[in-house]
């Protein structure tokens, strides 16, 4: 007896053959859950290839909090290398910031990851590298506002010394194409277009530092990352960070989100955006030359870094120092010699 032929409109529109199991996100095609796999692992080894990410016998770096970006970033990671024998050596580094109830349990994720792909894994903390300044301490202490800004200098910086440590000069990290087109879209926003060139870079890296960063998935969609982690069943931590985001960043967020509905090639095309800006030699001249912090030798734009100046006000109950322009920290610092001098006059 002769076979019905299939309704070649119900099947993949890439392989003709699998029924589909989804709208792919980025270009709207009706894929099955193979040709999906496919060309998500094949589209990040061409990034790596176009780009020339690493070179054979590199150790790399993966920053891994748990989270469905970066244990996707390490499963892949995992999988390209063994598949294309890139010859990478891979480990796994995770900050601990010390936020109770979310980033404990996101580490055990990251435990499990270690197992489940057998790397190697470091862990470093806030506590022990910045005076026992955990994240729920720091935002005892100054509240909840400005604390992303803490927490995202020691975290690069936490980063930076774990892999001087162990000798590794290159962090990969799970920022995803929406992550990008968000920061582009918020430089915009605000008018600093001098950051917009790092912002969409795939590695960034400087003379100063020891590291240098890049992000393997800046053309992959958000959307893909969770249906990949969801379809291959990745163990992963979903829950937000208990300090919301930024309020300004998360607008942004939402923005790109929208546009990606009525438009899913606006990620993209934020993107390209950016790409094809160019500096003017005005707004070049006005960026800031990269050199040593004369405090911790981590790199810095002034003498002293970032996270030293956070620090120093942690330290010295400077509450906003390190928060805003150069300015304004010295402003804070006056005021508070001043209330010193008093408080010894008075003593
Ligand atoms: N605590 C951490 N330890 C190590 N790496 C981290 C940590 N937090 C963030 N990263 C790195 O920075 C990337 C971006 O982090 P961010 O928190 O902005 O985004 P995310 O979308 O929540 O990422 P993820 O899903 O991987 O948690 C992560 O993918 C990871 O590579």
């Amino acid at each position: 007896m002769n076979e019905k032929p299939r309704n070649k409109s119900r099947l993949c529109e890439l392989c003709n053959a699998e029924r589909p199991v989804m709208v792919r996100p980025k270009t709207s095609q009706k894929i099955c859950k193979n040709c999906f796999y496919r060309v998500f692992e094949t589209e990040i080894h061409n990034v790596i290839i176009d780009n020339k990410l690493f070179h054979r016998g590199e150790s790399i770096g993966i920053g891994a909090s748990g989270g469905k970006d970066s244990t996707v970033l390490a499963y892949v990671m995992k999988l390209l290398n063994e598949r294309y024998d890139y010859g990478l050596k891979l480990h796994l580094i995770s900050v601990d910031e010390g936020i109770r109830g979310y980033r404990d349990d996101s580490l055990a994720t990251v435990k499990r990851n270690q197992q489940q792909y057998e790397l190697p894994m470091t862990i470093v903390s806030y506590e022990e590298l910045y005076d026992g300044w955990t994240m729920d301490r720091i935002v005892s202490k100054i509240g909840a506002k400005n604390n992303c800004t803490y927490c995202g200098v020691f975290r690069r910086q936490a980063l930076d010394r774990a892999a001087l440590s162990l000798g590794i000069k290159h962090i990969l990290t799970g920022h995803n194409a929406d992550d990008i087109a968000e920061t582009v879209l918020m430089n915009l926003l605000r008018g600093d277009i001098a950051r917009l060139p790092r912002s969409t870079e795939i590695t960034t890296m400087s003379e100063t530092s020891p590291t240098k960063r890049s992000k393997p998935f800046k053309y992959t969609y958000e959307k893909e990352i969770v249906l990949y982690a969801h379809y291959k069943k990745l163990d992963y931590f979903s829950t937000e960070c208990t300090y919301s985001p930024e309020a300004f960043r998360g607008t942004a967020r939402a923005l790109i989100k929208q546009l990606e509905r009525l438009r899913p090639s606006s990620i993209l095309d934020i993107i390209y955006s950016g790409e094809a800006m160019k500096l003017s030699t005005t707004v070049q001249k006005q960026l800031p030359e990269q050199k040593k912090c004369v405090r911790c030798g981590f790199i810095s734009s002034n003498d002293v870094c970032k996270a030293c100046t956070l620090l120093e006000g942690l330290n010295n109950g400077i509450s906003g120092l390190g928060i805003g322009s150069n300015r304004k920290a010295r402003r804070l610092k006056e005021k508070q010699s001043a209330e010193n001098v008093q408080a010894g006059e008075t003593a």
